[in-house]
């Protein structure tokens, strides 16, 4: 083997290879460092990355090492907490984490609650960030019961349910937001099989979510994104559910791009479009989709060749396509009608 392929084959300095358990939370603090599973890596190699300065957190979210809303979230709060304990003068460091990837709603909440603590101490930055971190993981296993109860109650039994991108456990630190519902479902003898939408450029489905259903024992079909739309027609997906970066205060959703086409596709073959993110991803103080800043990666994700290419990295779907959305503390039926106000908080449940 030459030195260049054996250099290939080494992961970076500081990684730690890994063969994952069913529970491996995405993203962590461990022993004064910010602990996060590898994506760019999956799903070739199970590696988690052990991050000890704020540059490199900041880099791992830019560059969707740690990915989807919840997740970057956390990653940003324990970002806040890493800055802390390393930097004599943080709030430069604080602002790039903030400033690191603009849609998601939850990377700017997060890093703003928690560089709210920073006059108390490192300790209770650390508490603060950790707190985010456990609150994720209750809203998964919520968004879990609500959403099963949800779909059994929009299908027939078992299901066949189109997702797209990305938004298990991966997209939050365990369960997951959309995935989390199929894989409560699955559990419970209740799923008739899914359809994962590749999801480019960067086949967020195509690469996490069937490693991700393939780890859980899921039935699944992987589709080019086009082909969603046709599948419903032919009727051959009997809903479809996604996640969200940031859901407005009318209810219009920010996701990844695709997900427009999915609503318009589903609503042409009167099937359910259901939406679930938690409480952290709802953004009352954005009136409409059209007020969110999109985020371009720029060409080169999409074309390795050269040629001039769009790239926005989301869409808005408008909340009259929005059947309902599912947090982790309630259900709020948009096409119908429904908005926020309509629905008070419920209670957190738990499915598992
Ligand atoms: C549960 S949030 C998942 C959400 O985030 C993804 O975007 P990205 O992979 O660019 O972080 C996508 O929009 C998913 O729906």
């Amino acid at each position: 083997m030459s030195s260049t392929e054996s250099l290939r084959s080494t992961p970076p300095t500081g990684d730690v290879p890994a063969t994952f358990s069913p529970d491996q939370r995405t993203v962590d603090w461990a022993d004064g460092a910010v602990e996060l599973i590898d994506q760019t890596a999956l799903p070739a190699v199970e590696r988690l990355l052990r991050l000890e300065t704020v540059e490199d957190v900041v880099d791992a979210i830019q560059r969707l090492a740690v990915r989807g809303a919840p997740a970057i979230g956390v990653a940003g709060g324990l970002g806040v907490a890493l800055a802390v304990r390393t930097l004599p003068e943080p709030s430069a460091a604080i602002r790039a984490l903030r400033d690191a990837r603009p849609t998601a709603v939850n990377l700017a909440r997060a890093v703003d609650r928690v560089a709210a603590v920073v006059p108390d101490g490192a300790d209770a930055v650390l508490a603060e960030a950790l707190a985010i971190r456990d609150e994720e993981i209750a809203s998964s296993d919520s968004m879990a019961a609500y959403g099963v109860e949800l779909i059994s109650e929009l299908c027939a039994a078992q299901p066949r349910l189109l997702t797209h991108c990305n938004t298990g456990g991966l997209a939050t630190v365990t369960g997951g937001t959309a995935l989390g519902v199929v894989f409560a479902l699955h559990r419970a003898g209740l799923l008739g099989g899914v359809v994962a939408s590749e999801t480019r450029p960067l086949l967020q489905g195509a690469r996490l979510t069937t490693w991700e259903l393939g780890r859980a024992g899921v039935p699944f079909r992987l589709a080019v994104d086009g082909a969603g739309a046709y599948l419903m027609a032919r009727g051959e997906v009997d809903a479809v559910i996604i996640g969200a970066d940031r859901i407005c205060a009318n209810g219009d959703v920010v996701n990844k791009i695709g997900s427009y086409a999915h609503a318009l596709g589903a609503a042409r073959a009167g099937i359910p479009f259901v939406v679930v993110a938690p409480e952290s991803t709802v953004d009352p103080a954005t009136r409409t989709g059209a007020e969110v800043e999109i985020e371009d990666r720029g060409g080169a994700e999409v074309s390795g060749f050269g040629v001039a290419a769009a790239n926005p990295a989301f869409d808005v779907t408008p909340f009259d396509l929005v059947t309902a959305v599912v947090t982790d503390r309630r259900v709020v039926r948009f096409a119908a009608g429904q908005t926020w106000d309509d629905v008070p908080l419920g209670p957190l449940r738990s499915f598992s």
